[in-house]
């Protein structure tokens, strides 16, 4: 294979001659094929490093020759990724082509920059997949990401490989599982770590409010818009932007970002010139978006722009074996913070952590361990000390038999009870859940809670 020779399949000469003076002055090697036919045989002699190809030639505009074309490359050379070329206004044909394996798609016209970022992340991330057992070419750093799971070093190494790409990362997990931790070791492990790195809570901004927080607005663009303010793409750009609660955006909000995704320009509110960014994307989410695409409430092909890398966290219950570090780390984080001496946890104590059932994952761990060193106050930790704040916190919560309720029936009687405790404030519940407000807000809809006015 040659990585560094892009093969362009175009019937339309005049693609063939721009597309290849963009990628020759890129530094790449070029081929051109015509016809589905001799991009075949050109495949047969010598494998590209790359595949650019229009989804319509002369026969039809049904996009049926470039998905045939499509699939004989799945089979001559599966390893090589195929950019997909189509009109504007026929993107389910690339939602389609997406499904048969393509690595991405542009549309006609094309922006170079984004052309040239979206074959660079291809080709890294197939270097990166054919490289997995090589050694990493700086030892990734994960300082703060605690435990030795199997299930969370197979995560790593995925995101050990995938770091210095620039190709966008979806990280999907229950609430509590580490995915801002994840994002933020992605950005701290690429060659961007020097440059920004931007938490945006989806969840948390209005529909009237995304487009001039994201894209920024001038002044007099609306009436509050009393000074110019740069939206989080442009602070994000040369770094990473990372875009949490994305099953939350509403489908206004979604086609919006889905041109940044694809074009890398955005428009300020009140200022028609376009701006470039460039800025790696990472999104999470502790929705299900597959279920959400087929249901109508997330766009499949904003999907595809986000997931070119999945990463699953695990929940801490599948991976109790982390609990004892976790319970060590947190507590020797807090006793740094307060100035004292780290207190002892006994071993009993440690195999009682190790049993409860964390619905709300690492985040409820820390909350528990943090809480009952501060109540207690003792140097030394037993089994009894945390036995007493948990029932502390069920009694609170209203649950005492747990062995008799599924675990969603606790966790809404948890919720329940919190809600009365707090008097419908809903982040002291979050707090006192070890939840994200999202976390609760989405939990009240599940249980179909009415939440407080
Ligand atoms: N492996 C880990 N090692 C150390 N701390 C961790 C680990 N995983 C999670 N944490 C801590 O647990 C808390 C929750 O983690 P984080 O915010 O990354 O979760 P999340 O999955 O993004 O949650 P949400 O979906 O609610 O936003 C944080 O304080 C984080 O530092």
């Amino acid at each position: 294979m040659d990585s560094k020779t892009i093969l362009i399949c175009d019937d339309d000469p005049t693609v063939r001659s721009s597309l290849s003076l963009v990628l020759k002055r890129a530094g790449y090697g070029i081929a051109t094929a015509e016809t589905p036919e001799q991009a075949v045989a050109q495949i047969r002699t010598t494998i590209p490093g790359l595949i650019l190809m229009d989804m319509n030639y002369t026969r039809s505009t049904t996009g049926e020759e470039g998905l045939e074309l499509l699939a004989k490359v799945k089979v001559l050379a599966p390893e090589v990724p195929v950019i997909l070329i189509t009109a504007w206004g026929s993107i389910h044909l690339a939602v389609q082509g997406i499904r048969a394996g393509a690595f991405d798609f542009i549309t006609k016209p094309w922006n170079n920059l984004a052309l040239l970022e979206s074959i660079r992340t291809a080709i890294q991330v197939q270097e990166s997949s054919t490289a997995a057992d090589a050694a990493p070419k700086s030892p990734f750093r994960r300082d703060k990401i605690i435990g030795k799971s199997p299930l969370l070093e197979r995560v790593l190494q995925t995101v050990s490989r995938i770091a210095s790409t620039h190709a966008p990362v979806l990280i999907t997990g229950e609430s509590g599982t580490g995915k801002e931790l994840i994002a933020e070791a992605i950005h701290e492990n690429s060659e961007r770590k020097d440059r920004p790195f931007i938490k945006v809570n989806l969840g948390g901004i209005s529909l009237s409010l995304f487009e001039s927080e994201m894209f920024g607005h001038k002044k007099g663009a609306f009436t509050d818009a009393h000074y110019d303010r740069k939206g989080r793409f442009e602070l994000a750009d040369g770094g990473s932007i990372f875009l949490d609660e994305i099953g939350d955006l509403d489908m206004v909000s979604q086609v919006k970002l889905l041109r940044v995704l694809q074009d890398h320009t955005f428009e300020s509110l009140g200022d028609s010139r376009p701006k470039q960014v460039d800025t790696r994307i990472i999104c999470a989410t502790n929705r299900n978006l597959p279920q959400m695409v087929q249901q109508g409430e997330f766009r499949e092909d904003l999907f595809y722009r986000i997931n070119l890398i999945t990463v699953q966290m695990p929940a801490l219950r599948e991976r109790r074996e982390d609990i004892p570090l976790l319970v060590e780390y947190f507590a020797r984080q807090q006793a740094r913070q307060n100035g004292l001496e780290p207190v002892e946890i006994s071993a009993e104590a440690m195999e009682y952590l190790s049993r409860l059932p964390y619905p709300g994952n690492v985040r409820e761990l820390k909350n528990f361990v943090e809480r009952t060193i501060l109540v207690s106050q003792q140097p030394h930790l037993t089994e009894v000390d945390f036995k007493n704040q948990y029932v502390e916190i069920a009694a609170k919560t209203g649950v005492h038999d747990t062995s008799v309720h599924s675990l969603e029936e606790i966790e809404k009687q948890m919720i329940l009870r919190a809600l009365e405790l707090y008097g419908g404030n809903l982040s002291k519940v979050a707090t006192a859940l070890g939840l994200s407000r999202q976390a609760v807000y989405r939990r009240l809809e599940k249980y179909a809670i009415r939440p407080p006015e």
